[in-house]
């Protein structure tokens, strides 16, 4: 950065007063030369200030119209391969595997190493260094190694959960089971239903169960990442569960990757496609008797491609519904088991109130009720409690209220 020039100093002369007039005159001459000299000077130091201004807010212009360009455009994902001479570089893209000969902007060519993943625009530009790959695996992955949800902490579905030790925990303890039998466990299962019923809890608590791995993947994850990304994110899905089996694959909204095909043909749209056909792929290639299951959820049921239905893929179907009046009451009991309840409260008369709600919907309850006898400077929880959390939530958002209300599941 250039130093800013130094303000020349005020001019001063000391001009006597008895002076004769012609020797005052004199002095008062040379000291308005001298004003007008540093007049000068400052005047020039202006002009200079002034076009520098004008240079920086050129820089500024163009930086955010990059940024604009770079906001508005779709960008690539591609691998540093080789970092070449005269500041070229050869980058492998993703997905298709091209590989492009292209220069790197002067300043991008010294954080450009090979083996970087960069994002690059139409005409192969790197437009910026991204993440190392494991971080990005990390960010879209939720790994755990044994979660610790169980099958006593899910309330009102004992269906369901039958259901699904049958399809996910039975393959993984007793393969033998079915060897004998000579069947196929079921390849994928698929959990559909209202938000907040339970689903996510469900797939935990088999891997909890089974000591195996929870890998979770959020198909609006795979979606929103750049073009290309989204089946090496399955790939990279699959890869880390044969990694860690036994392993428990949680695809939640897996509507996201597997909507109806549409007429549209929008790069979007095939990029979307593109990354359900790997997850298909994925899945026919699997041992289905291995270490891996595989678990999906949406609350689209409806809007769901059919071809993820088929035999071999998401072909055990498990509808998670809402609770019904004594499930509510069961995941009530659920909610408050660590709290301190006044003998009022009465978990029934609860129950019947508050039809409609979700699992998640019945926690949020339990804690709003615990906030009121908190505020009230108590320790000890209430039924009035409860009636106030009630009619808070309702008033909050009524619209809001019943989870379910608005989705299709069916
Ligand atoms: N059946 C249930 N029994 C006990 N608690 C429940 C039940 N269903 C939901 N909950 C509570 O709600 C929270 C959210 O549930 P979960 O994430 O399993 O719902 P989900 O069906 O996967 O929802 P979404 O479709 O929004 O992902 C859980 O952590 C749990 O506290």
């Amino acid at each position: 950065m250039s130093r800013s020039p130094s303000i020349p100093d005020r001019p001063h002369r000391d001009i006597d007063s008895d002076l004769p007039d012609d020797e005052r005159l004199e002095a008062l001459r040379g000291h308005y030369e001298d004003l007008v000299d540093v007049n000068d000077q400052l005047s020039a130091q202006l002009d200079d200030a002034e076009d520098r201004r004008e240079r920086l807010r050129e820089k500024v212009d163009r930086v955010e119209r990059e940024n604009e360009t770079l906001k508005s455009s779709s960008l690539y994902i591609a691998t540093v391969e080789d970092v070449l001479e005269d500041d070229q570089v050869i980058v492998k893209q993703h997905g298709n595997n091209q590989e492009v000969l292209t220069d790197v902007a002067s300043r991008m060519v010294d954080r450009v190493e090979p083996g970087d993943r960069v994002a690059v625009n139409d005409s192969f530009a790197i437009q910026t260094v991204l993440d190392t790959e494991t971080d990005a695996r990390a960010q879209s992955m939720e790994i755990t190694e044994k979660p610790e949800v169980t099958y006593a902490d899910i309330g009102g579905i004992d269906e369901q959960v039958r259901e699904v030790r049958e399809a996910v925990e039975q393959p993984l303890t007793e393969p033998e089971i079915f060897n004998e039998v000579g069947i196929d466990p079921p390849s994928g299962v698929l959990l559909y239903g209202p938000p907040g019923t339970g689903k996510t809890m469900l797939a935990k608590a088999v891997a909890n169960e089974t000591d195996a791995t929870f890998i979770k993947m959020a198909g609006s994850e795979l979606v929103r990442k750049f073009i290309g990304e989204g089946s090496r994110l399955v790939r990279d899905l699959f890869e880390m569960a044969r990694e860690r089996q036994p392993a428990i694959i949680f695809i939640d909204e897996i509507d996201a990757i597997a909507t109806r095909r549409t007429e549209s043909k929008t790069s979007g749209d095939a990029e979307v496609q593109r990354t359900m056909m790997q997850l298909l792929s994925e899945m026919d290639g699997f041992e289905a008797r291995g270490e891996i299951r595989i678990i999906a959820a949406t609350n689209r049921y409806d809007m769901l491609d059919r071809a993820i239905l088929r035999p071999g893929r998401f072909d055990r179907l498990i509808e998670v519904p809402e609770p019904d009046r004594d499930g509510r009451e069961q995941i009530l009991g659920i909610h408050t088991r660590n709290m301190n309840i006044a003998a009022d409260v009465d978990f029934a008369d609860l129950a019947d109130d508050t039809d409609g709600y979700s699992g998640a919907d019945i926690e949020s309850l339990a804690t709003e009720a615990g906030m009121f006898a908190i505020r009230n400077e108590r320790d000890e929880v209430r039924h009035q409690d409860f009636a106030e959390a009630l009619e808070k939530i309702e008033d909050d958002d009524s619209s809001d209220v019943v989870s379910s209300a608005g989705y299709f599941y069916q």
